[in-house]
C-alpha cells in the first residue's frame, strides 16, 4: 500500500475488484495528523468497509498573507497514522491534479452561516473549503465523510453544503479531542511557544466556565451578553491571547440570539491568536433540565 497522489491511480484503486461495492468512508485533512483526525479516522473505519483519508493543504482556503507556505507537511509521517488508525489509503493529491487548468467554477454556501465568526475573519476561506470539498466528494464518492466539531463552523456549512446540493453523502461530525490540559488539538498547536502554549489553554477554560454559569442557576446566567462577558474576562487574564472573535449564536443557523432557551442549542465559538498563530475552539451550550 502506498500514498496515492493522482487522481488516475485513485479511481483504479476504487474501482478494483476488492474495492467496488463496498461501504467508503472519506476523513478529508489538511495534514499533519494528530489524535483529533486519528478518531475521525477510526470513526470511519467502525462504519465503513473502506476509508480514504485526504492530505491536502487546499491553497484556496487561505487569504494572502495566512500560513499556507508555512503550514506544517509531513506526509509520511501521516501515512504511517492514517494507516494506524485504520485508513486504507492516503490521497494526496498536487494542488494541478484537485484544481484542473483554468478551473473557474467555486462552490459557495451563501447567508450569515458563512459570514459570522470565521467568515467575519476570513472572508474568502469558506468558498475555498466548500469548493474543495465539493471536488473531493466527486474524485471520492463516499458514502459517508467525517468532520471534526473543533470546526464548528466548517461542519454546519458543510452539512448545509450537501443538504442544499442533495449531495449523495452523509456528513458525520466527531467530538474536539483534547490535550491533557483541555487544549483542543490542532496542526497549528506546533507554532505556540512554551508560555503562549501554556496560556492557550484559556480557550477551552473560559467556554467551561460559560458552561458553568449557564447552568448556575443566576438570574443572568442565561444572558447571551453575561456568558461573552465571562469567556471574555477569562481570555483576558492571559496577557498573550489577543481576542479575535467571542460570540455566542444559533447552534444550528448562526444567527444572533439573546438568551440560551431551553430546548435549544447555541454554539459558543472563540478565535484568540498568540502572536501570528489563531486558535479556534467551541463548546454546544444547551440549559440542562433539571
Ligand atoms: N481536536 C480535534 N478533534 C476532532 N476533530 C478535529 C480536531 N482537530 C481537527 N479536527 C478535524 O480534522 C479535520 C481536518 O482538520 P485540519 O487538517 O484542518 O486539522 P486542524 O488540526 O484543525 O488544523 P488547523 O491547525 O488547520 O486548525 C477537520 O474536520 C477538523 O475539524
Ligand atoms: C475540510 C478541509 C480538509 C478542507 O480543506 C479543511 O478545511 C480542514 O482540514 O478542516
Ligand atoms: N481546519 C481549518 C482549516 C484552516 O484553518 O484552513
Amino acid at each position: 500500500m502506498s500514498i496515492i497522489k493522482t487522481i488516475e491511480n485513485l479511481e483504479a484503486w476504487l474501482t478494483d475488484a476488492d474495492h467496488r461495492n463496498r461501504t467508503l468512508g472519506l476523513v478529508p485533512t489538511m495534514g499533519y495528523l494528530h489524535e483529533g483526525h486519528c478518531s475521525l479516522i477510526r470513526a470511519a473505519k467502525a462504519d465503513n468497509d473502506l476509508v480514504v483519508v485526504s492530505v491536502f493543504v487546499n491553497p484556496t482556503q487561505f487569504a494572502p498573507g495566512e500560513d499556507f507556505e508555512s503550514y506544517p507537511r509531513n506526509i509520511e509521517r501521516d501515512y504511517e497514522l492514517a494507516v494506524d488508525s485504520g485508513a486504507d489509503i492516503v490521497f494526496n493529491p498536487e494542488a494541478g491534479e484537485i484544481y484542473v487548468q483554468g478551473a473557474s467554477t467555486a462552490v459557495e454556501v451563501s447567508g450569515e452561516i458563512t459570514k459570522k465568526l470565521c467568515g467575519a475573519s476570513r472572508p474568502t476561506h469558506f468558498k475555498g473549503v466548500t469548493t474543495v470539498v465539493n471536488i473531493l466528494f466527486n474524485i471520492v464518492r463516499p458514502d459517508k465523510a467525517y468532520f471534526g466539531q473543533k470546526d464548528a463552523q466548517q461542519a454546519l456549512i458543510i452539512k448545509k453544503m450537501v443538504r442544499d446540493l442533495h449531495m449523495p453523502v452523509e456528513v458525520i461530525v466527531c467530538p474536539i479531542v483534547r490535550e491533557k490540559d483541555g487544549l483542543a488539538m490542532s496542526s497549528r498547536n506546533i507554532y505556540l511557544g512554551p508560555e503562549e502554549r501554556k496560556q492557550a489553554v484559556c480557550l477551552n477554560c473560559g467556554l467551561q466556565k460559560a458552561l458553568e454559569y449557564l447552568n448556575s442557576g443566576s438570574d443572568d446566567s442565561r444572558s447571551v451578553r453575561k456568558l461573552i462577558e465571562v469567556i471574555e474576562n477569562h481570555i483576558k487574564g492571559q496577557d498573550l491571547a489577543i481576542i479575535d472573535y467571542v460570540r455566542i449564536l444559533d447552534g444550528e443557523t448562526l444567527e444572533e440570539i439573546t438568551d440560551i432557551e431551553p430546548g435549544k442549542t447555541a454554539l459558543a465559538a472563540v478565535a484568540v491568536k498568540f502572536g501570528k498563530t489563531r486558535l479556534i475552539d467551541n463548546r454546544v451550550l444547551s440549559v440542562e433540565v433539571r
